[in-house]
């Protein structure tokens, strides 16, 4: 009976609720009061071990009676004298540390916490912390058994520790006492290198230092032998030494054979030929320097620019180390820390609507299950099963037809349906995609308020990782609806008067205030209206970009529109012109990259910022400006995501001339508020549909192929106020955030026409006006049978060459030359001016 058609209300599925203890605690662990205590704690504990440590190191002795003893006898007596600086707790850390451990090197450990606590406290690292973890561990394990090798004696065993110590023991029983010292000299080394890859360059210079040193002794010892002989030795010794040097000369070249080609050799001849003339002198350098035979240094002194050779392939490392090592020595990049005191705004300057109860009655669910079953039996069609969903604004009937019922049927009934409930705003979803049901959405009696602090409190919002997270609203299932502008790219939004588009503005707008750093994000906020974003101003020096010259950071004025979109243009190109230099492809990697220190801010590269472009009624701005504003707002669309330009266009008159074919081509996410008409609704979001929403706030949203129902959140004048005072009390960046200079209009006007470029029928032109004392268009026109355009662009020739005054409007323009003889002295003048 009643059983067949049974409601099924399905209970909003609110944000899952926590239990508050562990909630309480999470929320201990995240509050920055328990990092700061914690990280302090950490640095504190770090200072003490110093100074047990280091007294450690002078009263072991004194203390070891004591340190015999265990803790906990220690602790109960009392009653010890300690010499450590830090009384028997001193001594028996150090003692643990650096006697039971690992020796000097346990003071790596307090490096280690260090790192942390300053992390934990200031939110940075000093050294990267798992890379030093890990160095420090190693280094202690290499270190401690090296340090208990050299420092042997009795009464030094303390410095490598128990572990060094017993590592050395073991080692000795492996290897020996030599093969130890290699070993952990090697081990050592080997650490060294991996750790600090030293350049080995100043090794290289110092042996050839040291060989040129023993060269320079060399030659002055034998230069003093030389004179002594060669004064000495008679003509016939002479002839015995000839001899030697030959014999010398066949050792000389068998250790030529042995060890260098010829080429070197006869190098080292050519070289020393000229430096010592006689042949005894020569002879005699040979023999006496048979180990130095000159030839090692040559080699040496190759080896050394062999280095010098390999020295890009070192320098490419080092600059790869000295990246990291610029991450090490500052941190990575944070934009944040030019407003580091910077606060974001809390919930609490939100107001709370009361909103996210269920307040659907049963009486009412009944009753409107009731009408649908009745209409729908009206025209023969039965129904299997149907379920009630309660949103915020809407309750969504799903209806499950019988067998053989046709879907074409219920949807052509959806004004009937509407009707027998007597209710407006009913929306039939013939079939709802993915789900295989029709669904029925009926307003409730009473729709709810969603506040916006409920939305910016929802966990969903809170922990999104999205680039610029959005809250819109809620489902109909009840919901928080978070999106990425990002990814949107763009939003096209839309809507009759009345209907809620400033407030899904505001929506927006604060969703990305609560936020977004001020360094991360921009607006460039355009009003026509110039009542709905003027809140925005009081925070100008954080959040707002404007042009430089202009006073007001949000843009009222038509023509200053078109000058700020064509600045916005340029920004663009000069930013794919940064993201190509950087070889990356969006704004993403480009920060990213840019926070790890690997673009340099001396060749051009910052941080970008985000920025959204508002527009909150454009079709004003279409109306008077048209083409001048479609042009660059389409070009944006087009290409402007991949470097972080974002705009939302909102306007009350969805029409096809201002939501032209263009626009809608390039904002794929459209929102639709309540629209007065069915082509309307057409105009934005491609399908009706918007036409039957209740106002207030309810909304399409379009993403391409979803349709989905949403009620944007309700954020009130007063709490924009309360945020944007909340943000414009505190520090703020000297101005506003600078967009590109952009050359004036009159800049690109008649006065820069390029002379070369005139009309051939310039001349002739120049003459009919002056002929005939009438700057008018149309005169040359006709006189010359041209087009208007051409007509015209000659006018601007004309302009620019000083013959014709500026335009007035209707009037024709002024004639700056009086008479034609006037004239042609001016055109000679110029031609002559040209040829010079
Ligand atoms: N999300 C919402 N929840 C509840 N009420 C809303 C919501 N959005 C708008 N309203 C109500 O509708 C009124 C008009 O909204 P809003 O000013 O945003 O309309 P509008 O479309 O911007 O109108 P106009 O184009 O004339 O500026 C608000 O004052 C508010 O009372």
């Amino acid at each position: 009976m009643a059983k067949k058609n049974r409601i099924k209300a399905t209970k909003s599925k609110a944000e899952p609720k926590k239990s508050t203890s562990s909630g309480g605690f999470k929320q201990l662990l995240s509050d920055q009061r328990t990092h700061r205590i914690g990280g302090l704690l950490i640095l504190f504990l770090c200072i003490y071990c110093l100074i047990a440590f280091t007294s450690f190191i002078f009263t072991w002795k004194a203390d070891q009676s004591m340190l015999s003893d265990s803790w906990y006898a220690v602790l109960r007596e009392g009653n010890y004298d300690a010499e450590n600086w830090l009384g028997p707790l001193g001594a028996m850390v150090g003692h643990l540390f650096i006697h039971n451990w690992f020796g000097v090197m346990s003071f790596l450990f307090i490096l280690i916490f260090f790192n942390l606590g300053f992390k934990v406290l200031f939110k940075k690292n000093l050294l990267p912390p798992v890379k030093t973890f890990f160095v420090s561990i190693l280094a202690m394990v290499i270190f401690s058994p090296l340090l208990a090798f050299v420092f042997r004696a009795e009464n030094a065993q303390f410095v490598g520790g128990a572990f060094g110590y017993e590592l050395n023991h073991t080692l000795y029983g492996v290897v020996g006492q030599i093969g130890t010292g290699i070993l952990l000299f090697f081990a050592a080394i080997a650490f060294i290198i991996a750790v600090f890859n030293p350049s080995f360059s100043w090794l290289s210079k110092m042996a050839t230092s040291v060989g040129l040193g023993f060269e320079n002794m060399f030659t002055k010892v034998k230069n003093r032998a030389t004179e002594a002989r060669a004064a000495a030795l008679e003509e016939d010794e002479k002839e015995d030494f000839q001899d030697t040097i030959g014999e010398m000369d066949d050792f000389k070249q068998s250790a030529a054979d042995l060890a260098m080609s010829d080429d070197d050799f006869e190098a080292v001849e050519i070289v020393e030929k000229p430096k010592k003339k006689p042949a005894v002198a020569d002879a005699e350098l040979e023999m006496e320097t048979t180990v130095a035979e000159a030839e090692p240094e040559v080699a040496a002194a190759d080896d050394d620019s062999e280095f010098s050779v390999e020295m890009p392939k070192q320098e490419k490392e080092l600059s790869e180390a000295e990246l990291n090592q610029k991450v090490k020595d500052f941190g990575e990049y944070d934009p944040t820390l030019d407003l580091a005191q910077y606060r974001m705004p809390g919930v609490d300057l939100l107001q709370d609507y009361g909103g996210g109860k269920v307040t659907v009655s049963k009486e009412e669910l009944e009753e409107n299950k009731n009408k649908i079953v009745t209409t729908l039996s009206h025209y023969k069609i039965g129904i299997e099963k149907i379920k009630a969903t309660i949103g915020p604004t809407v309750t969504l009937y799903e209806i499950i037809p019988e067998p053989g019922v046709r879907i074409s049927k219920i949807k052509n009934l959806e004004d009937d349906i509407a009707l027998s409930l007597a209710a407006l705003g009913i929306r039939i979803i013939a079939p709802i995609p993915g789900r295989g049901t029709i669904g029925i959405e009926v307003p409730n009696s009473n729709p709810d308020i969603v506040s916006m602090r409920s939305l910016i409190a929802s966990e969903k919002f809170q922990n999104s990782n999205m680039e610029l997270p959005i809250a819109l609203g809620k489902t109909i299932n009840n919901e928080s609806f978070v999106t990425d502008l990002a990814k949107m790219p763009h939003l096209l939004m839309a809507g009759a008067t009345g209907q809620g588009k400033s407030v899904g503005l505001n929506a927006i707008l604060v969703s990305l205030l609560y936020k977004k750093h001020p360094s991360q994000i921009k607006f460039v906020l355009v009003d026509p209206k110039k009542v709905e974003l003027t809140l925005f101003n009081k925070i100008e020096r954080h959040y707002l970009a404007k042009l430089p010259d202009e006073e007001e950071a949000i843009i009222t004025d038509t023509k200053k529109v078109v000058k700020t979109l064509n600045s916005l243009c340029i920004e663009m190109d000069n930013r794919y012109e940064m993201l190509k230099n950087a070889g990356v492809r969006n704004i993403k990697e480009y920060n990213a990259k840019f926070i790890k220190r690997r673009l340099n801010p001396e060749k051009g590269h910052a941080y970008l910022p985000y920025i959204v472009l508002v527009v909150d009624e454009f079709a004003d701005l279409i109306m008077t400006a048209g083409k001048e504003v479609e042009t660059p707002i389409a070009r944006l669309a087009q290409l402007a995501r991949a470097i972080g330009i974002h705009l939302i266009i909102a306007t009350q008159r969805p029409s096809v001339n201002i939501i032209t074919g263009v626009i809608k081509a390039n904002f794929p996410a459209r929102i639709a508020f309540r629209v007065s008409s069915k082509i309307d609704s057409r105009t934005i979001l491609d399908s009706g549909g918007a036409d039957q929403l209740i106002g207030r706030g309810d909304m399409l949203l379009s993403t391409g192929n979803d349709l989905i129902r949403l009620q944007c959140g309700f954020v009130d004048t007063p709490e924009v106020d309360e945020i944007t005072e909340f943000i414009g009390n505190q520090r703020a960046y000297p101005h506003a955030f600078d967009l590109p200079e952009v050359a004036d209009e009159e800049g690109s006007g008649p006065g820069e026409i390029d002379l070369s470029d005139r009309d051939v029928l310039f001349e002739d032109a120049a003459r009919v006006i002056v002929m005939n004392q009438q700057g008018s268009t149309s005169l040359i026109q006709r006189k010359l049978k041209l087009g208007y355009n051409r007509a015209g662009r000659i006018v601007d020739q004309l302009e620019a060459a000083g013959i014709v005054g500026p335009f007035e409007g209707s009037k024709a323009r002024q004639v700056l030359v009086p008479d034609e003889y006037s004239l042609e002295q001016l055109l000679k003048a110029e031609t002559e001016n040209i040829e010079n």
